[in-house]
């Protein structure tokens, strides 16, 4: 198996940039005229993926969403799973799993083992342990052809001050995440192990540079409902933007199942364009 990030950058060139966030809240399970129930999301989750099959290259499922319904959430969400997977959709399962070593191991093998229920392409994780806390996924990462993306700037701005606090080595944390992930890859085709870096954020206020981002994949939320708009996608990301998976969940999912599948296509050319 090719690893993630050639696989992500096929996905990139052929399809664009646009990801698909599959994010089942309850008002959108109501609007779309399903139970707030495991069978609700579970429907919710593979209409997304049929509606994204074809349309864009990358979903990422909210793995909290399927987690709120407990046991039979989580049987929904392997469905959704195996659905996107079978339909060659690149799935980032976004469950920003992180701990010390011995433990982020396990659910490196939850979700990043060939044939594991819970199987996805890549994972979300998250370094307040330090990024060398992630090794265990990362060796099983690269060893299964899988992807993982690390929490650096992420979109919210309450994280302002965590993110942009200044390590003893004078760089803020956020740049700490990125210079670390950034020195795992070699060679200078796109890495497997990226960042997550929202779409809301300044770069500069954060002291990262496009430049330290280009051989590494950059998942991007922020899109949509919270403000980012997609055709500011190269003024965001600048000489980095081909390494970009630009997130939109609920900016496409209002659009409710009738209109999800021309909401998508239009969103898709307008990422591809703005690439
Ligand atoms: O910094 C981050 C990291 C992850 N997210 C997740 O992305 C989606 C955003 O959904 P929208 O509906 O497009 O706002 C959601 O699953 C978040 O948990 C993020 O927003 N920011």
């Amino acid at each position: 198996m090719p690893d993630f990030g050639s696989r992500l950058a096929a996905v990139l060139s052929d399809r664009g940039p646009l990801c698909l966030g599959i994010d089942a809240h309850p008002f959108l399970l109501a609007q779309w005229g399903l139970d707030d129930s495991p069978a609700g999301a579970r429907e919710f989750g593979l209409a997304a993926v049929e509606a994204a099959a074809g349309r864009v290259g990358v979903v990422k499922p909210q793995v909290a969403f399927f987690e709120r319904h407990g046991s039979a959430g989580y049987s929904a969400l392997e469905d959704v799973l195996a659905a996107a997977r079978e339909s060659g959709l690149l799935v980032i399962a976004d469950a920003k799993r992180g701990d010390i070593g011995s433990t982020v191991e396990a659910y490196g093998q939850a979700w990043l083992t060939p044939g594991s229920p819970l199987e996805a392409d890549a994972l979300t994780v998250v370094a307040y342990q330090g990024v060398g806390s992630l090794g265990e996924p990362l060796a099983l990462a690269r060893e299964h052809g899988k992807g993982l993306f690390v929490l650096a700037a992420t979109s919210n701005p309450e994280a302002v001050a965590t993110q942009t606090a200044v390590r003893s080595s004078g760089t803020t944390v956020a740049a700490g995440v990125v210079d670390e992930v950034a020195a795992l890859t070699r060679g200078s085709a796109l890495g497997s192990i990226g960042v997550v870096i929202g779409a809301t954020v300044a770069l500069d206020d954060y002291g990262v540079s496009p430049e330290s981002l280009e051989r590494i994949p950059v998942l991007a939320p922020g899109f949509g409902e919270q403000g980012a708009r997609l055709s500011d996608l190269g003024r965001l990301f600048g000489s980095a933007s081909g390494g970009v998976v630009a997130n939109v969940g609920r900016g496409i999912l209002r659009a409710g199942r009738a209109g999800l599948a021309d909401a998508l296509s239009a969103a898709a050319a307008e990422a591809r364009a703005a690439a």
